[in-house]
């Protein structure tokens, strides 16, 4: 099965995920200078009010915690959409210490750690699992974590990580909203993209805040307590280093809101 690991890892996806090597994938490396400014980007609009946070699960990838999309009650609207698309879950991809983990890049440089807050069109489509694979059917807003001082509501969630701890572990997480781990500034990048892990479909518009979040490394440092493994696994896997490199640009435009 696919993972992180030299024998599972990203540069053996492509065999039995051979989109891996098409021509809008993620995550990339954007160049701010190279980035082309567009006026007619409007802001991104996030209507997490009455978001309704469910579980928390170790997936054996990452940690994920899912809402109820059963209706347009948490949405993100505007930006280079046509459309609300509804928020599913998020989850983050992080690094050993001392090393980053994020999975976009900014000018060749890395972050700590990235947050992917993953939406889907149930306008045009009926479920996320039908959206996951049309070109227009995701909507991934990506924030960049840079340590500093702790994060005033990181807690929430790195005090029950221990909970999730092995592959497979879900815990109830209700009441959770997101906006609390959003930047000051919802200024972005957004270009056409894919899942960043596998089955990797070319189905994402992603919009990547320029603005990181800060929280510390004590916070950063609950995660990579996760595992891989399942508790019934006699290997002990730290999850630690979930992230995809850079993908070929193939010539995709990356535009600027401002
Ligand atoms: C095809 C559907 C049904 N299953 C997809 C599976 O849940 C994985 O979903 C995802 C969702 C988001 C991402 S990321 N890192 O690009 O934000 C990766 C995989
Ligand atoms: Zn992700």
């Amino acid at each position: 099965h696919w993972g992180y690991g030299k024998e599972n890892g990203p540069s053996v996806w492509h065999k039995n995920y051979p989109v891996a090597q098409g021509n809008r994938q993620s995550p990339i490396d954007i160049i701010p200078q190279q980035a082309s400014h567009d006026s007619s980007l409007g802001p991104i609009v996030l209507n997490y009010d009455q978001c309704t946070s469910i579980n928390i699960a170790n997936n054996g990838h990452s940690v994920v915690v899912e809402f109820d999309d059963s209706d347009d009650r948490s949405v993100i609207r505007g930006g280079p959409l046509d459309n609300p698309y509804r928020l599913k879950q998020f989850h983050f991809h992080w690094g050993g210490k001392g090393c980053h983990g994020s999975e976009h890049t900014v000018a060749g440089i890395s972050y700590a750690s990235e947050l992917h807050l993953v939406h889907w069109n149930a306008v045009k489509y009926k479920t996320f699992g039908e959206a996951a694979a049309a070109p227009d059917g995701l909507a991934v807003l990506g924030i960049f974590l840079d340590t500093g001082d702790d994060h005033r509501w990181l807690h929430m969630i790195t005090d029950v990580l221990y909970m999730v701890k092995f592959k497979g572990s879900v815990t109830d997480f209700k009441g959770f909203n997101p906006k609390c781990l959003l930047p000051s500034s919802l200024h972005y990048w957004t270009y056409l993209g894919s899942l960043t892990t596998p089955p990797l479909h070319e189905s994402v518009t992603w919009i990547v805040l320029k603005e990181p979040i800060i929280v510390s490394e004590k916070q950063l440092g609950k995660f990579r307590m996760l595992q891989f493994t399942g508790e019934e696994e006699d290997q002990r896997l730290r999850m630690e280093n979930n992230f995809r490199p850079p993908q070929p640009l193939k010539g995709r435009k990356v535009r600027s809101s401002n």
